[in-house]
């Protein structure tokens, strides 16, 4: 059994009398890669927030083992684009790094050459590297990833995520990410927590894949009208079966959360 390093129990957050997300229960893994997915606005981010303490939840309790230490990459870069600023200048901002890491951590993600390059004129997959590459140079045993492959083609997406599962191979470290795309991921990924509101199913990708619950989400593979992962709306939920429920939430039996 690897080592725990982090554990959300029972985590609810309401904002205002809108409750965001409910009961949801994850442990996080050295060396394990877990993978986030669920509809726009569900509360993945507000989940990885949670877990890196810049939101309190409602109820529930985030326990971090003594010797975890997260690298993490948020969604979006927010740089002033009139400031002159090389990549090597951006790393080195980075509280208490220690300069003789910023070369290694850009050979990592694969991207040395940059080095001296401005960080306003990289492209969207040198971008997710460079932030990938800041979030190593903490020497973190956490990766925490907030849809790292954002911006990036479908071929860069599959880079991308080959690029987290050899950093994660090489450093042991456990990974949470969000992701969109179950099929890009599944292959670099041990499990899958899908998420709307609860945790709707859990498991291996294939579990995942084949669950109803997300298939009522995310449309069932192959049947290509069905997908309408972003045509989402959701100003209703499923039940596991996906029949439309006008209010609230549905239980059922393969609801992963406590009822
Ligand atoms: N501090 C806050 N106060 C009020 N509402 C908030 C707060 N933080 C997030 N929200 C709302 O919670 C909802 C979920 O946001 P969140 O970014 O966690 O979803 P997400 O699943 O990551 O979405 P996406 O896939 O679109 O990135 C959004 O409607 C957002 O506006």
């Amino acid at each position: 059994m690897s080592t725990r390093l982090a554990e959300l129990k029972d985590i609810s957050i309401q904002f205002g009398d809108r409750p965001l997300l409910e009961h949801i229960n994850m442990s996080l893994h050295q060396g394990e890669i877990v993978t986030l997915i669920g509809p726009n606005g569900s509360g993945k981010s507000t989940l990885i927030r949670t877990l890196l303490g810049l939101q309190s939840p409602t109820t529930g309790d985030v326990i971090r083992h003594a010797t975890l230490r997260i690298g993490y990459m948020p969604q979006k870069l927010h740089i002033d684009p009139t400031l002159p600023l090389t990549v090597r200048h951006f790393l080195g901002l980075v509280r208490g790094v220690d300069k003789r890491d910023i070369r290694p951590a850009l050979e990592k993600v694969g991207i040395p050459h940059l080095e001296q390059a401005q960080v306003q004129v990289l492209s969207g997959g040198e971008t997710q590297r460079l932030l990938l590459a800041r979030a190593l140079l903490n020497k973190p045993n956490l990766l925490v990833l907030d849809e790292p492959v954002q911006g990036v083609d479908v071929n860069g997406q599959v880079e991308l995520y080959h690029l987290i599962a050899s950093i994660r191979d090489e450093l042991n470290c456990g990974v949470l990410m969000i992701s969109h795309d179950l099929h890009l991921v599944m292959a670099q990924t041990d499990t899958v927590v899908c998420i709307n509101q609860h945790v709707c199913c859990s498991g291996s990708p294939q579990h995942v894949k084949g669950h109803p619950a997300y298939q009522a989400l995310f449309g069932v593979p192959g049947a290509e009208d069905s997908i309408a992962i972003y045509a989402h709306s959701h100003d209703h939920v499923h039940d596991d079966s996906g029949e439309v429920v006008e209010e609230g939430h549905v239980h059922s039996a393969s609801c992963q959360h406590h009822h």
